[in-house]
């Protein structure tokens, strides 16, 4: 085996044991009869473990479909001619093929690969990694040299990588060549050392004479070039394809990175049997879409101890089996989801195990979190940087927000959190001069009269603080909160009732922090009567104005607060507004 090979194999790595355990502790525990989904059950289990999560989830399948031509096809062994393939491939990549439709239908990627179509395709949408223009007749000499080989095999593994790369998090496999349930046929017969007899099939349709004459075609290409059965390698250049090389590259590839791989029919179970025969590792990380009308598929996923999703006595092959049965894992991945445990739904289970409560000393200090993070480092300090660096800004530029930015901004206030789901605010945009200058007046007002409630020099510079920027503001947010909605009985607002205000508060903050990300400032300008705000807006009796949020880009962003600056006030230690266990308890303490 050649170096890059070998080094591949190294990376694939047993799947998740431990991942499969719990998975399965969860499928018991959610609200079916236990086993009740059948084969998908194992099938979940083992994309945990492949993926290394609980809870696994495809995001992003995409499915790649290698095309080559064979010199077989020179022997009648298929009932349509080898200018097919290339036509198929146009086809294709044209999004007018089977498979294309049921890819678009979905939204997932297709990606056509000619890998050894023997003329030029003729459309600027197949990646081309011709490695020769088709296979040799095989009933004359090897398919293939050791060279050819490896370049399949290498273009397999590279636009596995890439795809895995592009974000994609499983692979549905597939291929286009006409003769190649012939070639396909042979490996089968060789690697499984079984009779030709029992394995051919009919391919894209041909009737007994052409099944007899496909026959022994396999049969005096296996005499003439003796392939060794223990050599995987000796097989595939034999008796092999392009496609079906580049479909086992791809195979290991995507089991080095931890990707399921959902196969398709005969070829690419081949190829996924090869694969195996080089690293029996690679075997947990398929997953059969259907059997097909060919027998040596039969065989072959025997062989491979894998269990089709789907029996349709589909015979088509270009991933259309895989592109079907991809929603079935998808669905199977939801509900592993988002099905409701017994213990959450409150419905009796028979079958209870005592569950341990959790031992948190032992899980303590892990270095992996429990469950995926799906966030990355760069997001995650996306967020904290945003939350550092808002400020309560007075200052404002005149220039618009644009509509867009502003959209964001109110859709995230909308997506705060509210308690019992009541969503109690309005946010009214206030861009009319005459009404900005109506609520600046009342505003005016307030701040001078609330002067009373300091001394002397405190009252002086009390005074100086700029509190509002309602006329240099582009526009003012009126950000309203309705304690009546959500009825009289709010889900979590027996006891406290002012959660809908904490509600409203919590969407304030939200857009605050949207801005920010967004360069725009904010100011939350908090003094006047709501009666004025109320009769100025038109806003009902029974709405409160909670806030008036000033919003516009700003020169500047201190660093610390304009408060803290002037000297007004400094954050808290941090240490001493954190308790533990109880009230004014350190660490350390109790
Ligand atoms: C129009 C057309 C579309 C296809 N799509 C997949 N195949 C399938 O049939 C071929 C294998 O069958 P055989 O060994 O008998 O040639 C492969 O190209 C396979 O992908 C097609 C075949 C045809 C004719
Ligand atoms: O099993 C398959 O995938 C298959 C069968 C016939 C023709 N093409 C593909």
């Amino acid at each position: 085996m050649w170096a890059e090979l070998e080094a591949l194999q190294r990376r694939i790595k047993a799947v998740d044991q431990q991942m499969m355990q719990r998975a399965r502790d969860r499928l018991d525990d959610l609200t079916k009869p236990q086993g009740s989904l059948g084969m998908l059950e194992q099938e979940i289990i083992r994309l945990s473990g492949v993926m290394g999560k609980v809870i696994p989830e495809i995001r992003s399948p995409a499915a790649v479909i290698y095309a080559a031509d064979h010199g077989v096809a020179a022997e009648d062994v298929s009932a349509y001619g080898p200018e097919v393939t290339e036509e198929m491939v146009v086809n294709l990549c044209m999004g007018s093929a089977v498979s294309s439709v049921i890819a678009r239908n979905q939204g997932v990627r297709l990606m056509v690969v000619d890998v050894g179509v023997r003329s030029v395709v003729r459309h600027p949408g197949a990646v081309v990694h011709k490695v020769a223009n088709g296979t040799q007749n095989f009933t004359q000499g090897p398919a293939m040299s050791m060279t050819e080989l490896r370049s399949a095999v290498q273009v397999g593994i590279d636009t596995a990588h890439a795809l895995v790369d592009d974000g994609h998090d499983l692979l549905v496999t597939g291929e286009m060549g006409i003769g190649n349930t012939t070639a396909a046929t042979a490996l089968a017969a060789c690697l499984l050392e079984r009779p030709v007899a029992e394995l051919v099939g009919r391919g894209t349709g041909i009737g007994q004479t052409q099944m007899a004459r496909k026959q022994s075609v396999i049969e005096r290409a296996i005499q003439q070039n003796a392939p060794d059965p223990n050599s995987p390698l000796d097989c595939m250049a034999k008796l092999g394809g392009f496609e079906i090389a580049a479909l086992a590259g791809t195979i290991m590839a995507a089991a080095s990175r931890q990707v399921p791989v959902l196969l398709d029919g005969l070829m690419t179970g081949v190829a996924a049997l090869w694969a195996v025969r080089l690293n029996p590792r690679v075997a947990d990380y398929l997953f059969a879409s259907h059997v097909s009308a060919e027998p040596a598929h039969r065989a072959v996923l025997e062989a491979l101890g894998l269990r089709p999703l789907l029996n349709l006595g589909l015979r088509l092959g270009e991933g259309s089996g895989g592109l079907l049965a991809l929603p079935l894992l998808q669905n199977a991945c939801r509900v592993m989801a988002e099905t409701a445990t017994f213990t959450d739904a409150r419905v009796t289970n028979p079958h209870r195990k005592a569950v341990p409560a959790p031992n948190i000393e032992q899980s303590a200090g892990v270095d992996k979190p429990p469950v995926p993070l799906d966030f990355s480092e760069e997001e995650r300090a996306a967020v904290y940087k945003a939350i550092l660096a808002r400020r309560d800004i007075r200052v404002f530029l005149p220039d618009k927000i644009p509509d867009d930015v502003l959209g964001r901004i109110l859709s995230a206030g909308h997506h705060g959190p509210s308690v019992g789901y009541m969503q109690p605010w309005n946010f009214i945009v206030i861009d009319d001069r005459s009404t900005l200058q109506r609520l600046q007046e009342v505003v005016e007002r307030e701040r001078v009269a609330a002067a009373e409630h300091y001394r002397d020099l405190k009252r002086d510079y009390y005074l100086r603080l700029k509190v509002e920027g309602l006329l240099q503001a582009p526009l003012t947010l009126c950000v309203t909160n309705d304690s009546t909605r959500g009825g009289p009985h709010v889900l979590g607002r027996n006891t406290i009732p002012e959660t809908d205000l904490m509600s409203t508060a919590c969407a304030i903050e939200n857009m605050w922090l949207a801005a920010r990300a967004e360069g725009v400032a904010m100011g939350w300008v908090s003094i006047y009567r709501k009666e004025d705000v109320r009769s100025i807006l038109r806003i009902p009796d029974h709405v409160d104005p909670v806030a008036l949020l000033t919003v516009g880009y700003t020169p500047h962003f201190p660093d610390i607060p304009v408060l803290e600056r002037v000297g007004w006030g400094r954050r808290l230690p941090f240490d001493s507004v954190v308790y533990f266990n109880a009230w004014e308890q350190t660490r350390n303490e109790g």
